[in-house]
């Protein structure tokens, strides 16, 4: 089992595993608040052993992606200026670079809020409702998908306290970025990234990024390796799977908002290869993002972190420069502006139906082929 939490400072070799399980006496949560610290600091991944969520039924993963190509173009994201439904292989960009996967965005319940000529933000918009499958097609999905958000969700809020602790702050102490529930939406999707059977075929999965938000729990539902993290010298380190655990990790409104205590690490995902001794199934994860407030600007709170938390950034070093996916637009847009722009990089076809004026900013050349797109 890759546990190398003791990798002092500055780099990492591999992704730390922490157990939940320690929260449940008093004797043993300090050592979880300290690995929590650690892992924040140096490393900006961690695993998260024995999670409190009850097991999401992997079996509707392939059924989901069986369905009928008429099903699944009746639920497509093009229809959706929420940016949520189903994306065709190679309809996604990271970077420019076309990503090798197909995936269902998902998001916990939402009404819409806005409406064509009502004084809100534009970026109000993003809420909105998902587009599920026919429930005759896939029984069961839509209960069982919003059951286990519900759950995760309500994990995703207790790891932010717990984050809190670890860097010396009131458990409360990170609420001001978000808002109350009938104000907030978290987003999911269900990947699938198809065995690459030409040896010089293009094998990336989804390109180097890094995610957006605070926090995502990620869970690898196959045994494929393929997830990489990038560590402060650059190389890329790999996250294979591990039983009963979600891969958790920082995004960059996270590490904004903290200074840059807690780090957002790039990733990427290498597609499964027809290798002899690797699995010839596709390779399935499903990704949870926990939002917060889209009105929230992060410079507009400074939080006041104890000396002795501070020292520890310190202690890390300069992380290398990385080719990563950037959001710089936080030390001036609402975090829901910031969001709204990389769904439009990322998903130019729904920008140019729903978001025309974005779409003509960002693509002045129209629908990219491939590549080069910004
Ligand atoms: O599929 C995975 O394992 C990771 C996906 C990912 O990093 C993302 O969608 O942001
Ligand atoms: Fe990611």
């Amino acid at each position: 089992m890759p546990h190398s939490d003791r990798d002092a400072g500055s780099n990492f070799s591999s992704v730390p595993v922490i157990d939940y399980a320690l929260l449940s006496s008093p004797e043993t949560r300090p050592l979880f608040i300290a690995q929590l610290r650690h892992a924040l600091i140096n490393v900006g991944f961690l695993y998260l052993l024995n999670p409190p969520v009850d097991p999401f039924d992997l079996s509707y993963i392939p059924k989901l992606f069986a369905l009928p190509p008429e099903e699944k173009e009746r639920i497509r994201m093009v229809h959706s200026p929420h940016f949520l439904g189903y994306s065709r292989l190679g309809a996604e960009l990271t970077k420019g670079k076309v990503d090798r996967r197909e995936q269902f965005d998902f998001a916990t319940p939402h009404e819409t809020r806005w409406e064509e000529g009502k004084d809100v933000p534009e970026y109000w918009r993003l809420w909105g409702p998902s587009q599920w499958p026919e429930e005759s097609l896939i029984p069961g999905f839509h209960a069982a998908f919003e059951r286990y958000l519900t759950q995760v969700q309500a994990l995703s809020y207790n790891f932010i306290s717990l984050l809190s602790e670890a860097f010396g702050l009131a458990p409360d102490a990170l609420n001001y970025f978000y808002d109350t529930d009938e104000k907030m939406q978290h987003r999911a999707k269900v990947v699938q990234y198809p065995v690459v059977t030409d040896a010089d075929e293009d094998d990336q999965g989804v390109g180097p990024h890094y995610d957006a938000g605070f926090l995502t729990f990620l869970l690898q539902a196959t045994p494929h390796k393929g997830l990489q993290v990038q560590n402060l010298s650059g190389q890329w380190i790999d996250a294979p799977p591990i039983p009963n655990t979600f891969v958790v990790n920082i995004g960059k409104a996270l590490e904004f908002a903290t200074q840059g205590l807690a780090r957002a690490t790039s990733h990427r995902v290498l597609s499964p290869k027809a290798t002899p001794g690797e699995p010839t199934t596709p390779r399935y994860s499903v990704p949870f993002f926990q939002n917060i407030s889209l009105d929230v600007k992060l410079t507009e709170k400074v939080l006041e972190f104890p000396p002795e938390i501070l020292k520890l950034k310190k202690g890390r070093g300069e992380v290398a420069a990385t080719e990563s996916v950037n959001f710089t637009e936080f030390d001036r847009e609402p975090s829901g502006q910031v969001g709204l722009i990389g769904r439009v990089k990322s998903h130019p076809d729904v920008a140019q139906k729903h978001y025309p004026h974005l779409f003509k900013r960002y693509f002045p050349d129209g629908l990219p082929k491939v590549s080069s797109a910004y």
